[in-house]
């Protein structure tokens, strides 16, 4: 009896042991599971050796805004051999540029790195280090952001004033002048004094401009001509069609011109006087000099930064100018109110100043708008520089983000219309109080964070008293009677599909 009983109680023992094993065992392998895999981000079916290259288009902004609506608003990308996280909506960006923006407050690269000139030099692109600190605020105490804009006033002023005398005068010969250019002409004009355009006559300053444009735009062209094959796919490194080789040699063109700029600078430092006003390149020498400076700068910074801040500040603006322009002389209703507003506020006898500008809201909206559907740096990019989780993704220290702001700022849960033309909308109260700051996750042209445009403020002011100025002083007639192309053409920034062609009728003659 005693050992059937001992049998039974054995068995019964014996399998709550071997039950109570299986649930420890299943209990233990889902923790073990959930914390040594990794849950990425979504992404759509990818092909071998090129990942998603095949689903993208040479308007990347807008093609990675088609694959979002279907994978949504946190996606992973390959683009050869190279991952990507596009951010496509405004609470994700939000988390990026400012929930955790220290750990993303680092840049990568845009293009092909391997042909760079000045490999490690970069400001724009740099990691979140010392240099770009120190950069930084240089920047804002001694260059051109903060409180040294009121420096350039007179800069813009003069600038802005030769455009108009010389669409004046196309007016009274009754030519059509190439708007695009001349934009281009002046918001370059203005960035090269500021630069480097101090020790200058005025002739001098425009040729060295032109020049200087010249071969940034050589650069700019050599770049646009790689494709994403070649940049990040299986083409990468083998140069077949003779990109790279053109690209380095442009950037040699360049860095010649620079080290004669420099030279000059050099020759002539022991005649400046304490007192006299410093342009950028001045400033930099000094700090280049200065033994005990924090961060020793080399020339190639010097010539990278110079660089940089061009293809920063100029393309930027100039191509905002137009895309302002064709949506305005696209929408006649739109033009008149505007005229109205600056005719009611600065009056008929004198031409709108910078600072106008805050009475003039509606002005303010047209170029709110027009950033909005014309970004021309619509996806900010950014890398990850700790293991994070986002969205409930896991994301790995050293990942590529594109913050994709093109699709954020025609996100239609967020803008009515998103893919219309409409100003009023920054004059309702939801969006009335938006600005270029990059505090509100919706509308991010300028960026946000630590990273964010330093020429902000700079831009702000150029836009809004040469738009103001080229509506209150002329009509336009285009030279080709079909709607003006605002189409964004290039793949990374927004440019216009064809350049603006109109002829200038007077209206108002500030001059006379
Ligand atoms: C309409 C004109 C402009 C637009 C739309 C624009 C837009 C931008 C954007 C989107 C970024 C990247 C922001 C991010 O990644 O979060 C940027 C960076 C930058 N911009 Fe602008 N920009 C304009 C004009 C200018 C001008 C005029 C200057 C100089 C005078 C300038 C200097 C810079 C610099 C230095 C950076 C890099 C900042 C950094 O990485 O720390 N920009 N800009």
């Amino acid at each position: 009896m005693a050992s059937r009983f001992e049998l039974r109680e054995f068995c019964y023992l014996f399998s709550i042991w071997v039950i109570s094993t299986l649930v420890v065992r299943f209990i233990i392998r889902i923790f073990t599971n959930n914390s040594t895999k990794s849950r990425p981000p979504p992404s759509p079916p990818a092909l071998p050796f090129i990942g998603h290259l095949h689903l993208l288009s040479s308007t990347l902004p807008k093609s990675l805004q088609t694959l979002a609506k279907r994978c949504g608003p946190l996606m992973k990308i390959r683009m050869g051999d190279t991952a990507f996280v596009i951010v496509s909506d405004a609470s994700t960006a939000e988390k990026v540029l400012k929930v955790h923006d220290v750990n993303f407050a680092s840049k990568f690269e845009p293009g092909p790195a391997q042909y760079l000139v000045y490999r490690g030099s970069s400001f724009v692109n740099s990691p979140y280090g010392p240099y770009w600190r120190f950069m930084k605020k240089l920047c804002i105490t001694k260059l051109f952001a903060g409180s040294q804009l009121d420096r350039f006033t007179y800069i813009r002023e003069q600038e802005r004033m030769k455009l108009i005398k010389f669409l004046l005068q196309r007016s009274v010969e009754g030519e059509s002048c190439n708007l695009s250019l001349e934009l281009e002409a002046l918001t370059n004009r203005m960035i090269y004094r500021m630069a480097m355009g101090k020790r200058c006559t005025s002739q001098a300053y425009s040729d060295q401009a032109v020049e200087i444009r010249r071969l940034i735009r050589d650069i700019m062209e050599c770049g646009a001509k790689f494709s994403l094959i070649e940049v990040y796919g299986p083409l990468k490194n083998l140069d077949l069609f003779g990109n790279g080789k053109r690209i380095k040699d442009a950037f040699l063109r360049y860095d010649q011109k620079l080290d004669q700029i420099i030279q000059e600078y050099e020759d002539n430092r022991m005649n400046i006087s304490e007192q006299e006003e410093k342009d950028v390149m001045d400033i930099l020498l000094d700090t280049y000099n200065d033994t005990n400076a924090e961060i020793k700068l080399t020339k190639d910074h010097i010539k990278y930064f110079f660089m940089e801040i061009l293809m920063a500040a100029v393309d930027t603006t100039a191509t905002t100018l137009q895309s302002a322009m064709a949506e305005l002389i696209n929408r006649p209703q739109i033009f008149k109110k505007l005229r109205k507003e600056i005719h009611t506020v600065v009056g008929s006898d004198r031409l709108i100043k910078e600072s106008d500008v805050p009475s003039l809201p509606y002005l303010q909206a047209v170029l709110k708008e027009t950033l909005r559907l014309h970004p021309p740096g619509p996806m900010h990019r950014r890398t990850c520089t700790v293991d994070c989780k986002l969205n409930g993704y896991d994301i790995k220290a050293g990942t590529k983000f594109f913050v994709n702001v093109y699709a954020i700022m025609r996100d239609p849960n967020e803008w009515n219309d998103p893919d219309k033309f409409l100003p009023e909308r920054f004059l309702e109260p939801d969006y009335r109080l938006i600005d270029f700051k990059g505090q509100d996750f919706r509308y991010l042209p300028f960026g946000s964070g630590r990273r964010a445009c330093l020429g902000s403020s700079h831009a702000s002011f150029v836009m809004h008293a040469t738009v103001g100025s080229l509506v209150q002083c002329f009509d336009w007639k285009l030279k080709d009677e079909n709607e003006a192309g605002i189409d964004i053409v290039t793949g990374y920034t927004g440019a216009l599909a064809r350049p603006l062609v109109c002829y200038p009728i007077i209206r108002f003659d500030p001059f006379n």
